[in-house]
């Protein structure tokens, strides 16, 4: 057990959020082993005690954040639930004694011995999606975790139990662990989603599953113990209600999600680094580099380390453009969005990812329309043939994804919203979009991705151009038609 070292006890009682960042800092720079357990409990009674205290706390007005002043955390309190949690992971494993000599590495019953014993002292019925659940301090005070919160407190339960194999495995919406000498292995370790039964222990989707997105084909962000740091630390949730952070958790993430990026421990974790621009866009620290090429650098990341099958980093970007008007960049980053999607299957497991997507054909993009298409300008996206090129990218994508799914995306809920957005494009402006139909030798999608010129729309001898696939043999191939003919309809009575 790492356990308190005198630098840890010396930075007790914890006051401020920057003996806050102390503590992470000696852990990061000074120790090969972070201790996950320890900086789970310590930021997690700090989020407690800012998000959840007692609503008449006494509130700081006008001190500098980083010494404004936290309810303070005693050395002992966060001892006691450290100790609580060791006893609780040793006594429902029974560890061979330490061979000093052989590097011990877990075994598949090992790591569902350790999730069985976090499970088991689960409180019977909760929430499950409440926010501030994802820390072992909520764990050891209120049996309460939420489904990241479980995968974390059994990485931390292994690490506890001196096993440095089992590592944090992340998908964009799941997580699980790899372990063993070659971190070939895999389990399930947490629930997914709602009314799905667990499949703890058993290995990662290797059938079906590996083609949803769920699984991200395989490319899930593999952690080191550092990362497993900066997974705690993106977990941190600043929220107050519905309506408003409380702006000291905000800080103290945003503070160490910079210690981590300079550390060099977010480059393989597009996540992280989009949830550093969020914050950055929300409240830049001077002297940083901007929010934009934050978001910039996550899809950098996801394509670097990840074969850009992440859509995550491009909705990211395309939130960011849209919240700052830049609408034609918009279309751009959910047009990229749409051509990760296109290369799975869509299976129901995906339902985060479908919302995403829904959101932005639905609410976002129709909400664009409405406000270009009410003022009138020459510099209009309505006037622009890369945003029509974009937009038939994006939709086209979502057909793709669809195409050879068991589970279907499209319904009429989708269809209204997307002519609506379609129509608004003048004839003049739709007709220097050229549509090349590309043919693909039928190679399955995950192949498709080394395509010539990919799904990009390029700029043509003055023409915008998409690729378009041939040989679609979908019943969605009559969306695509019925949009034509709308076009074409429009055409015609103009
Ligand atoms: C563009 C967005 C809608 C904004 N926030 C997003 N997320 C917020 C932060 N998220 C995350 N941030 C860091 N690490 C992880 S690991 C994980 C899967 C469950 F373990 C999720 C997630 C999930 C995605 S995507």
């Amino acid at each position: 057990m790492a356990g308190f070292r005198d630098i840890d006890r010396a930075l007790f009682p914890i006051k401020s959020i920057t003996s806050v960042i102390e503590i992470f800092k000696h852990h990061l720079e000074r120790t090969s082993e972070p201790d996950l357990a320890l900086l789970s409990i310590i930021v997690g009674a700090v989020e407690n005690s800012l998000t959840c205290g007692r609503p008449n706390a006494p509130v700081q007005i006008c001190e500098p954040i980083e010494s404004s002043r936290l309810p303070s955390l005693e050395y002992h309190t966060i001892e006691l639930l450290y100790n609580k949690f060791y006893t609780i992971i040793k006594g429902a494993v029974d560890v061979p004694a330490k061979n000093t000599t052989k590097t011990q590495y877990a075994t598949r019953e090992l790591v569902k011995k350790v999730s069985d014993a976090v499970w088991n002292t689960l409180s019977r019925s909760y929430y499950k999606d409440r926010a501030h659940l994802q820390s072992l301090y909520s764990y050891l005070t209120g049996n309460k975790l939420d489904c990241f919160g479980v995968a974390f407190a059994v990485v931390a339960g292994c690490q506890a139990l001196g096993f440095t194999d089992v590592h944090l495995a992340l998908s964009e919406d799941h997580a699980w662990v790899v372990f063993g000498e070659t971190s070939s292995e895999t389990a399930e370790i947490t629930w997914h989603g709602k009314g799905n039964e667990d499949k703890r222990g058993q290995e990662i989707g290797k059938g079906v599953a590996a083609r949803s997105w769920l699984y991200v084909n395989n490319k899930p962000v593999i952690c080191t113990r550092a990362m497993e740091v900066a997974a705690l630390v993106s977990a941190i949730n600043p929220s107050l209600n519905a309506t408003h952070d409380a702006y000291e958790v905000a800080y103290l993430q945003q503070e160490l999600l910079w210690l981590l990026y300079d550390l060099g421990h977010l480059t393989k974790y597009p996540m992280a680094i989009g949830n550093l621009g969020d914050l950055e866009e929300i409240s830049s620290t001077s002297g940083r580099i901007p929010c934009d090429i934050l978001f910039r650098e996550a899809i950098s990341s996801a394509r670097n380390y990840y074969d850009n099958m992440h859509v995550y980093p491009y909705t990211y970007q395309g939130g960011y453009f849209y919240r700052n008007k830049m609408y034609k960049e918009a279309f751009e980053s959910w047009a990229n969005a749409s051509d990760v999607i296109r290369k799975y299957n869509y299976s129901r497991d995906d339902e985060e990812i479908y919302k995403e997507f829904l959101e932005i054909a639905n609410e976002l993009i129709p909400h664009i329309m409405k406000v270009e298409s009410s003022g009138f300008s020459a510099n209009s996206i309505l006037k622009k043939p890369e945003c029509f090129a974009c937009l038939l990218r994006f939709y086209d994508g979502i057909c793709q994804w669809e195409e050879g799914s068991a589970t279907p995306v499209l319904h009429i809920g989708w269809a209204k919203p997307l002519v609506n957005t379609i129509s608004k494009f003048d004839a003049e402006v739709r007709a220097q979009v050229n549509i090349v139909c590309e043919s693909n030798n039928g190679d399955n999608k995950m192949e498709q991705k080394t395509q010539a010129n990919g799904n990009t729309s390029c700029l043509n001898n003055n023409n915008y151009c998409i690729s378009e696939k041939e040989n679609r043999n979908n019943t969605d191939t009559d969306l695509i038609h019925a949009i034509e003919s709308k076009v074409i309809s429009d055409e015609n009575s103009e």
